[in-house]
């Protein structure tokens, strides 16, 4: 039996964010949904999640004795990391000795903060397909390991993500800039780096998949499209052969059985035909998946919301969680510096079939993705060109503070 108490009250039931970006924002909004009392934490003050967090907290989530004072002064029933850079040591002490409860398990936010990590445990521990891969953390282990795995291939920190720090090699001119840009752009500063073999994939996918208390279950398969390692558009349902599909479904339940816990993880794929690599698995709510947010009853965030809640989730007859047809997402990115204001508004939501989300970020430095167009479709193309029309009717002025 699951009970859920009353906000604000001493029978509250209380879920601390640990990130407070877009995804948490929407994760946030579905457990207010429930009347469960929300707390939201980031390295910066009024974080998307923290607009709609009951309260919120500043501090630097990489310091461990941060963290500790944290859940401490909290007592949170449930911590839900958001994003990767956390003190994740912290959190397996913090569980062990029964203090914390993590989302879906300290060891998975151990795990997949560190590309060497998950890599590791998919590759060597579960033999799952992956591209080649070397980790280097000098120099000319870095050109050996170009040397070895040949070029083009892929260069990233190994903590880092929505692509910061990553290159594609495809000639000796690149090679050196590569270097010197994966040991700026990681989150952790300089330090160790995996070069993957570039796999010439058809299509790569995220598997959404839900361990719950009644089971696994995944959403339909969401097809993207990245540019400098990040997500650009995302759409729902990708359409693969019956073969990719269950090869798909095999590799994701194997890491996420290994994972463990309760809640939505991305499972990220590569797939040429019928062959199906593991990229990585975020133990999270992904950004492609902003497009569940029109294209599924209950979005990744309310499928998240329910898995760490012990609620029932539902799939259908087909093993697949339900799904309401070809949908599209487009992220919207700012550059420069300053405050987003968002200009045409009214025009990017003119199709009927389109919606938009606003992330509320206070302050654009550089790129910043600011908010995501969501559409629907008669096909895919559809969806996709809806969304990409209305973010580009979107234009986002950057003012002074
Ligand atoms: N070995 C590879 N071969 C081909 N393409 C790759 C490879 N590694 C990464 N990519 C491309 O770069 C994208 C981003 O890579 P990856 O997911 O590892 O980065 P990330 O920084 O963790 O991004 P995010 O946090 O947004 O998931 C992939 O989705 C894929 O398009
Ligand atoms: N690929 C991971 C991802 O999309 N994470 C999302 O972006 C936020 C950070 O954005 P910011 O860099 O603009 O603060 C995170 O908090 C999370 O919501
Ligand atoms: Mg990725």
């Amino acid at each position: 039996m699951t009970r859920i108490g009353t906000p604000l009250s001493p029978h509250a039931t209380r879920v601390l964010l640990l990130g407070s970006g877009e995804l948490g924002k929407e994760v946030a909004i579905e457990l207010q949904r429930f009347g469960v009392e929300v707390i939201a934490a980031d390295r910066y003050a009024n974080a998307p999640a923290m607009q709609v967090a009951h309260r919120s907290h500043v501090l630097d989530m990489l310091d461990g004795a941060a963290i500790r004072a944290l859940i401490a002064l909290e007592k949170p029933h449930l911590v839900v990391p958001e994003i990767e850079a956390i003190s994740t040591q912290t959190l397996v002490e913090l569980e062990a000795e029964g203090t914390a409860r993590v989302i879906p398990t300290a060891r998975a936010a151990r795990l997949t903060m560190d590309r060497e990590g998950i890599r590791r445990l998919a590759a060597e521990t579960l033999g799952l397909a992956t591209s080649p891969y070397r980790f280097v953390d000098t120099v000319e282990d870095y050109r050996a390991a170009v040397a070895a795995l040949g070029i083009p291939c892929v260069v990233k920190p190994v903590m880092s993500s929505s692509g910061k720090g990553q290159s594609l090699v495809r000639s000796d001119a690149d090679i050196d800039a590569a270097w010197e840009y994966a040991q700026t752009g990681g989150r952790a500063g300089a330090g160790r780096v995996i070069v993957e073999g570039f796999i010439d994939f058809d299509y790569e996918i995220t598997l959404l998949t839900v361990r719950h208390a009644g089971g696994t279950d995944f959403c339909e398969p969401i097809g993207h499209l990245q540019r400098d390692g990040d997500y650009r558009e995302s759409w729902q349902p990708q359409p693969m052969s019956a073969l990719a599909l269950q090869r798909s479904r095999e590799i994701a339940r194997a890491i996420t059985d290994d994972l463990g816990g309760w809640g939505l993880f991305g499972v990220e794929l590569f797939v040429k035909g019928d062959e199906v690599w593991f990229s990585e698995v975020s133990p999270r709510p992904h950004d492609t998946g902003l497009v569940t947010l029109v294209s599924q009853e209950l979005s990744e965030f309310a499928l998240h919301a329910r898995a760490i809640l012990g609620l029932p989730i539902h799939a259908d007859a087909g093993g697949a969680i339900r799904q309401s047809g070809p949908s599209a997402s487009c992220a919207v990115l700012a550059h420069g510096h300053g405050v987003p204001v968002f200009e045409g508004v009214d025009s990017a939501l003119a199709h009927p079939d389109v919606q938009l989300r606003l992330f509320g970020k206070p302050r654009v430095e550089g790129h910043r993705r600011v908010a995501v167009t969501l559409a629907r479709g008669d096909d895919i193309d559809t969806a996709r060109a809806l969304a990409r029309d209305a973010a580009a009717a979107l234009t986002v002025v950057l003012q002074p503070a």
